[in-house]
């Protein structure tokens, strides 16, 4: 089948190599000259491991190309997949400019059926709008092609992207017809998952269902972690219990300082706002997002009362990237944490393997390192804020020696707590009984 995926970021660029992997001939587009000049060379536009490699086999082999020319790619493919960003416009909904210019597009080029697929997440409701859009355009253009429109939203997660595109563990497609349930059916016959078929806006809701739901595990985690180290229990053991029932799981129930990234927070925005909007507020989604604004001000505020005022003080901020194993910083709780300390006129040195670039952007007067040691020369503290296997590797025992003060606070729950106490720092975790 020949398939055109739009847009070429995580969700794009993963979808179009799994699509090519599974014996489809796939062109991917996007409107960023840059972004396809690089990923013409087999170069990702983004981090995650083992991925290049894969795209390089595929551009090489000609199953998977890409192009700026939309119009080419629209005329030739059967299958027309939207992957552009939808981010928070500012009123907490979801900004669809991009899906709308994209379907505009696809009504004034299109010249015969097609199959309209929305990967990127959409608020409830946007299928319709869709639909509209590109009969406006065919009206416009006096046609009246038959073309479906379809909502196949995505599950994958930054850093494990591929893994998950071919691997995933459900496959949801909303859709009104008969014959674009075939072609979807086709479209995944390789991937070995259950298929949930229902309609445009089931699946639509799925999507925004499924993150509210996990960043709901997450708050409610970090809430109770909160009264854990009022009353002396270990949230870490706490939460081990709890996931021993299979009804409740041990994924999602890590403490820390927050969920951040490019969806979790700007899918609850949008979700609550188009919630207010049909006069039913979700008001368990509202807790979930105030404890997650407050978690790292919660963290912070731990750090002070340890090592009192920040001023002057020299802070080793380890890790910067939203989560371990990619270079994404949008919403990154490191930024909530620089600007506190920033307020509080610490001298900052960081490090992350692979996010200064996109930090040093927004904070250049931070001292950025290259190793996580160097970050932590003469500090006063260190505060971990990403699991990164370099930064929870580090030969704790030694690194005391080459700090001001032996504070660490671990914003994840990844180090070994005793260990540290036995090397002789002041160690601080999220929820714990040393907090
Ligand atoms: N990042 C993730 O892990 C996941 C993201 N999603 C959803 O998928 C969608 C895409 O997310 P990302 O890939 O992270 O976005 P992104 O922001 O990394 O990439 C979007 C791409 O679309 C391109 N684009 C925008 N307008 C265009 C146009 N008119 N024509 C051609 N290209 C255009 C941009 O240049 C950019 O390369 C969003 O709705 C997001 O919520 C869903 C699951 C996972
Ligand atoms: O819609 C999306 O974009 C994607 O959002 C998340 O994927 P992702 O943002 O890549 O990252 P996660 O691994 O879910 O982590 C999100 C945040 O929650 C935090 N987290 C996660 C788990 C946990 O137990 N505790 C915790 O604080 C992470 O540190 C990170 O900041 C979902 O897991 C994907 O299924 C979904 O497709």
């Amino acid at each position: 089948m020949k398939v055109a995926v739009i847009g070429c970021g995580y969700v794009g660029t993963s979808t179009s190599i799994a699509f090519a992997m599974y014996d489809h001939t796939v062109v991917a587009i996007d409107n960023d000259m840059g972004k396809i000049k690089k990923l013409k060379q087999a170069v990702l536009p983004f981090y995650e491991a083992g991925m290049e490699e894969t795209l390089q086999k595929l551009v090489k082999d000609g199953t998977l190309s890409f192009t700026t020319d939309m119009k080419e790619a629209i005329t030739q493919c059967d299958v027309l997949f939207i992957a552009v960003g939808t981010p928070s416009s500012s009123d907490g909904s979801a900004d669809l400019s991009h899906v709308e210019e994209v379907a505009q597009q696809i009504g004034k080029t299109m010249e015969s059926y097609k199959v309209v697929v929305i990967k990127s997440t959409v608020p409830i409701g946007t299928c319709d709008k869709i639909k509209k859009i590109i009969k406006n355009e065919l009206e416009k253009r006096r046609l009246a092609l038959s073309f479906d429109l379809v909502s196949n939203p995505e599950f994958l997660r930054e850093g494990k992207a591929l893994y998950d595109a071919l691997h995933p563990e459900r496959i949801v497609i909303g859709c009104d017809t008969k014959k674009a349930q075939k072609i979807m059916q086709e479209l995944y016959k390789d991937i070995k998952t259950n298929i949930l078929f229902v309609s445009n806006k089931d699946a639509e809701m799925i999507k925004y269902a499924s993150n509210a739901f996990l960043a709901t595990k997450i708050s409610f985690i970090n809430e109770l972690a909160r009264i854990c180290e009022k009353i002396g229990a270990n949230i870490i053991q706490v939460a081990k219990g709890m996931g021993m029932d299979s009804r409740i799981g041990f994924q999602f129930l890590q403490a820390g300082i927050g969920y951040g990234g490019s969806c979790f927070p700007k899918d609850i925005k949008a979700l609550l706002t188009l919630a207010s909007e049909n006069g039913n507020p979700l008001h368990i989604l509202q807790a979930v997002a105030s404890v997650n604004q407050t978690q790292t001000d919660w963290f912070m505020e731990k750090v002070q009362k340890a090592i009192g005022p920040l001023s002057g003080k020299r802070i080793a901020v380890l890790g910067l990237t939203f989560k371990p194993e990619t270079d994404d910083i949008r919403e990154a709780p490191s930024l909530k944490i620089i600007d506190y300390l920033i307020k509080e006129k610490a001298f900052i040195t960081a490090y992350d393997p692979k996010g200064v670039e996109h930090v040093k952007k927004l904070y250049p007067a931070i001292h950025y390192t290259f190793t996580p040691l160097e970050a932590l020369q003469k500090a006063d503290a260190a505060l971990l804020v990403t699991e990164w296997k370099e930064i929870v590797n580090i030969d704790w025992q030694n690194a005391k020696h080459i700090m001001s003060q032996p504070f660490v606070f671990d914003g994840r729950n990844a180090l070994n707590s005793s260990e540290m106490l036995t090397f002789g720092y002041h160690y601080v975790g999220v929820g714990t009984p040393h907090a």
